[in-house]
């Protein structure tokens, strides 16, 4: 293991509350004499081995594995069902899903907790009419109002078989990862770091999306909490002089673009250094809390404000004085800091909430670390051509996104970390101490443009590796609808170096760069890669690794967000099954229609 970093893995959960469970029911026909005992095996085998299925292929953000929770009994009627709700609260149950292999009956056996997500994995076997009563429990649940996302092996199974089939599997994955997602927010807060940064819409909280649409608080603190924080010595002071030893040995700080004269001197750039780091601190110690703060006599900022997501406005007010907050943005939203290796921090820049949700929601999905970016150019092949004289080729062919901000990219978009031989970036319970060395030093801390940022700080500069399958989204309120997603799959790319060197050039070439290649599907949005820029619906992206649409759509069908915009294969979009009554030819409208008739889950 290298010396230089620190490999120590922090799995502790940091915010209140334990994590939701999924709570499995096992369903079973309850009449006596006969019927039931025949099934009770069979009916509660299911259930097992869902629970392990899940145990063992899913983990929450903070690396440790998903616990599931089953039923006591098998649920034959209304005792049974009522019993087992009341377990699942005990518990923390926040996903739910009915197993079963035959009959039983519906509305008496149901999962009434509104806010649970809730699926129904029905065996599709013929002794038995397992998927009989799938279709009767859809029934209940659309007539009731309360969806159910309904699993339906495609080959028949025998009796016996306990196996749980590939594309069952695929299904049951994709609803416990974006169930999960919606109860682990559920309670928590997003918190603003100052108001709304030049007038970017994102950055007006939109309180009755939070609170309707993700049961979350806003919690706000003024950008002079910082100062306080920083004159009054508010932080862990160890800390601090552990962390600025590590940034001496791990960030390079690069070349300065600022023209000569109006540079700042070696000694302001050091200050602004330890600025940078404190802020850091103050800002992770803000959203989670620190218990050194309580040691320290500061019991009361010790408890944070329980945030699972926040943003910084930077600009103008603080920037225009203070050293921006590209390294704190950066560092909380990498898997990695001093610390060792530990779960990321949702930290959108420019205080824009939409792309701290959008980042959020990415985050839940995959474990991984998310990029924030600004949707810069759209570089035609033709615009390419003229400026560089050369042709974009392979995936680029059809044109690129230029993906570039002064902020919130995570260090893990640098692509440097590997699986099989190809760029990834992993959850960080697999990142090796030389991945993190690697992404270290493919970066490096540029002093930030002074005409933009009077204040000084430092911007992190890398290009990410190509070849990374990755999701763009961004998440849009729209008057009189309601928020709305758009999610674009593609993949980063690699340009020829003076292609890139040209490009980069026009812009910024001090902030992180990716280059996007979206797939296209020669239809709507995703005709080609202009009109996936031009039909952007604001000028931030959150960027997961991944082709993950398919989790994202399943998601927002469970916030109740229609999708406006995607490029998912139909195969992989997953909603419940009331969504087929508002129509089955036209997805994305019905999509719409069941939104706006079932309404924000905590509407
Ligand atoms: C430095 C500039 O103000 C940028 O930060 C600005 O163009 C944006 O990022 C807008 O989203
Ligand atoms: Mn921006």
């Amino acid at each position: 293991m290298s010396n230089k970093t620190n490999l120590k893995i922090n799995k502790q959960h940091r915010l209140r509350g334990n994590l939701p469970k999924i709570g499995i029911r096992p369903a079973i026909d309850g009449r006596r004499k006969g019927i039931r005992e025949s099934l009770e095996g069979q009916t509660m085998g299911m259930a097992k081995a869902v629970a392990n299925f899940l145990e063992e292929n899913l983990k929450y953000p903070n690396g440790t594995p998903v616990e599931c929770v089953i039923a006591d009994t098998c649920i034959g009627g209304v005792a049974e069902a009522a019993a087992t709700a009341e377990k699942f609260s005990r518990e923390g149950v926040g996903v739910s899903i009915t197993v079963s292999p035959c009959w039983c009956y519906g509305s008496e056996t149901m999962d009434m907790n509104p806010l649970i997500p809730k699926a129904i994995w029905g065996f599709n076997g013929t002794e038995r009419p397992g998927a009989v009563y799938l279709a009767a429990l859809k029934a209940a649940h659309d007539q009731k109002g309360l969806p159910i996302f309904p699993i339906y092996g495609r080959q028949v199974q025998d009796a016996d078989d306990r196996s749980i089939p590939e594309d069952v599997q695929e299904k049951m994955l994709r609803f416990a990862k974006a169930g999960l997602a919606v109860a682990i927010m559920r309670g928590k807060s997003y918190l603003s770091m100052g108001s709304v940064s030049m007038g970017i819409a994102g950055s007006m909280v939109n309180e009755d999306f939070f609170q309707e649409y993700l049961g979350m608080r806003n919690e706000y603190v003024d950008m002079s909490e910082f100062i306080r924080r920083m004159e009054e010595e508010i932080y862990d002071k160890a800390e601090f002089k552990r962390a600025m030893k590590w940034v001496k040995e791990n960030c390079n700080e690069g070349k300065d673009n600022n023209p000569p004269q109006v540079q700042h001197s070696r000694e302001t750039k050091d200050e602004e250094w330890e600025t940078v780091v404190k802020m850091t601190l103050i800002a992770r110690d803000l959203m989670v809390g620190n218990p050194k703060l309580a040691e320290m006599g500061y019991g009361e900022e010790a408890m944070g404000h329980n945030a699972i997501a926040a943003g910084f406005q930077g600009q103008r007010q603080w920037t225009d004085h203070f050293p921006n907050g590209d390294f704190m943005e950066a560092i909380l939203n990498s898997s990695f800091d001093w610390n060792g290796l530990r779960e990321p921090f949702i930290m959108a820049t420019e205080n824009d909430t939409l792309n701290g949700v959008s980042m959020l929601f990415g985050h839940l999905l995959t474990n991984t670390a998310q990029i924030f970016a600004d949707v810069r150019t759209y570089w035609s092949p033709e615009s390419v051509k003229r400026v560089t004289d050369k042709e974009l080729t392979g995936r680029a062919q059809n044109g690129i996104i230029h993906l570039i901000n002064s902020g919130s990219a995570t260090l893990d978009g640098t692509g440097q970390q590997t699986k099989n031989g190809r760029p990834v970036m992993k959850p960080f319970w697999e990142i090796s101490s030389e991945e993190v060395e690697a992404c270290l030093e493919a970066t490096s801390w540029r002093p930030a443009m002074l005409d933009y940022f009077r204040g000084g700080g430092f911007s992190s500069n890398y290009l990410t590796k190509g070849g990374m399958p990755l999701t763009m989204i961004r998440i849009n309120i729209i008057k009189g609808l309601g928020p709305v997603l758009q999610i674009a799959e593609g993949y980063s790319v690699d340009l020829p170096e003076d292609v890139h060197r040209i490009l980069d050039q026009r812009t910024d070439p001090t902030w992180p760069t990716t280059w996007f290649a979206p797939i296209l599907t020669g239809k709507g949005a995703f005709k080609d890669v202009y009109s996936v820029m031009n039909r952007w619906g604001a000028n931030h992206a959150a960027v997961s690794y991944g082709h993950i649409g398919g989790d994202l759509i399943t998601l927002a069908a469970m916030l109740r967000i229609p999708v406006a915009m995607h490029n998912v294969s139909e195969d992989k979009i997953f909603r419940p099954s009331a969504w087929d009554g508002f129509g089955t030819n036209d997805l994305e409208g019905a999509d719409y229609r069941a939104c706006k008739t079932f309404g924000p889950l905590y509407g």
